[in-house]
């Protein structure tokens, strides 16, 4: 499908309640079948990764019914895990499949895992890696590498996994495999990465112990064997799909939008940090933000920031375009391996629109100095590579630029943001249409 955005004067304003959080929602949900009985989730993201897992869940026991407003799970929980009779396809979720591997190692039997193009070139020795120094009977295709996947579920010994990358899917796999383990599990990561298994494991009344190293890496230990609680629990607004209108409103000028509702723990608002020493005029509360559009200026974003920002750093390059001077994102080769090769997309989108781009192994520097409403009269056709952030990138970049923007393979937005082109058409002033796409259209 086809999304052409045309915008002439660029301008965004109004009120943004964000979609649910997708991270929270995959973790509520396997929550929800770990535990014996009725979990209750209010506002559950519609994404389609989320589906993904929501059909997981079933075919390990549980039933979903509602949606909306509450969502109600039934499971026989930890103990009355069922073996899936089909393979668990998990589409285009990284952190669906990679929790679900964990998860996996509980179910009695074996499962076996799939996902869409994309997601079975995804790295997935990361995760199977450090499940089997618990001793899980696990492999993967291309020498454990990639999906598929085959999980034999059984009991897995209590250890220390040290972890090299900072992956939060790759911690929360291993604490979700730690509550079937007698022992204790200990996790470290170099940094803190988003730490919604923690909050959830503690409101589920899971007991875990954490600390700080001298060298500032985090530990956590979770001592198995425990069935967490039945949940009823409200899913906080998502902090990355906020972030492209936020990027939006910070740049145009006049400007002036309101995030209600959304989640702004460390871990996640990284990327408000970052626009705050571009510049950006953002008055923030515990849950709601107002945004007011202005000049940014170049920054440079590296090390320990990297992960509580992974995810915005598209949308943030979009913003650097539009700052004085030159942006340097490094430190985030973890972009090469997510829905798309992000840094080459990102690159190659900013180029779409005359933007200066150098990219490395770790990062790109992006040069700035374009105006908003500048490209007026001007179009480009670009792709959104099945990536739903640089899809989303690709828009915003259309709206504040001006002239047409052609973006072709737009389904791919419901992956985390199904009413991404309705928030655009509402609170932006850019012209969307949808429609499919022909190979004449291209410019
Ligand atoms: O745990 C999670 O919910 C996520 C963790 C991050 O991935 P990594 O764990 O690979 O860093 C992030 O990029 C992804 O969108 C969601
Ligand atoms: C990388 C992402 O998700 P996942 O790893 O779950 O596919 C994302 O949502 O940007």
């Amino acid at each position: 499908m086809l999304a052409r955005i045309t915008a002439n004067e660029p301008a965004i304003s109004g009120v943004l309640v964000p979609p649910a959080d997708k991270s929270i929602s995959h973790r509520a949900l396997l929550f929800a079948l770990l535990a014996e009985g009725t979990s209750r989730l209010e506002h559950l993201s519609t994404a389609h990764d989320v589906g993904a897992t929501a059909r997981m869940i079933e075919l390990f026991g549980a039933s979903v019914t509602g949606g909306g407003a509450e969502t109600r799970i039934t499971s026989p929980g930890l103990w009355g895990l069922r073996e899936a009779a089909d393979v668990v396809d998990m589409e285009n979720s990284g952190t669906g499949v990679r929790l679900g591997i964990g998860v996996a190692t509980l179910v009695p039997g074996i499962t076996v895992f799939t996902g869409d193009t994309s997601l079975r070139q995804r790295p997935m020795a990361r995760v199977l890696g450090p499940l089997r120094q618990l001793e899980a009977s696990i492999w993967g295709r291309g020498g454990d590498a990639m999906l598929p996947v085959v999980v034999r579920g059984g009991k897995l010994k209590s250890g220390t996994v040290d972890l090299r990358i900072a992956s939060a899917q790759v911690k929360s796999a291993l604490l979700l495999a730690g509550l079937g383990i007698d022992g204790p599990v200990h996790v470290t990561e170099p940094v803190l990465t988003r730490p919604h298994t923690e909050e959830l494991l503690e409101l589920a009344g899971v007991a875990l112990e954490e600390s700080y190293t001298a060298d500032g890496a985090h530990r956590v230990t979770i001592r198995g064997p425990a069935q967490p609680s039945p949940l009823t629990y409200s899913i906080p607004g998502d902090p990355s799909a906020a972030a492209f209108f936020v990027v939006a409103a910070a740049v145009i000028p006049e400007a002036n939008l309101r995030v209600d509702g959304v989640y702004l723990g460390p871990t996640r608002s990284g990327f408000l940090d970052v626009l705050g020493t571009m510049g950006a005029a953002i008055e923030r509360g515990d849950s709601d933000l107002v945004v007011e559009g202005t000049r940014l200026s170049g920054t440079v974003v590296q090390g320990l920031a990297i992960p509580s920002l992974i995810d915005e750093i598209p949308i943030l390059c979009v913003g650097a375009a539009f700052a004085e001077g030159t942006s340097a994102f490094r430190d985030a080769g973890e972009l090469r391996v997510k829905e798309s090769d992000r840094i080459e997309a990102t690159a190659r989108l900013l180029e779409a629109f005359g933007v200066g781009v150098e990219t490395f192994d770790d990062g790109l520097v992006v040069h700035g100095g374009l105006r908003p409403g500048s490209l007026r009269g001007k179009r480009r056709c670009i792709s959104a590579r099945l990536d739903h952030r640089i899809a989303m990138a690709g828009a915003i970049l259309g709206l504040i630029a001006g002239g047409v923007t052609d973006i072709e393979g737009i389904e791919t937005v419901a992956t985390s943001y199904p009413g991404f082109f309705d928030d655009l058409r509402r609170l932006g002033s850019a012209t969307v249409e949808i429609g499919e796409f022909d190979e004449r259209d291209r410019p």
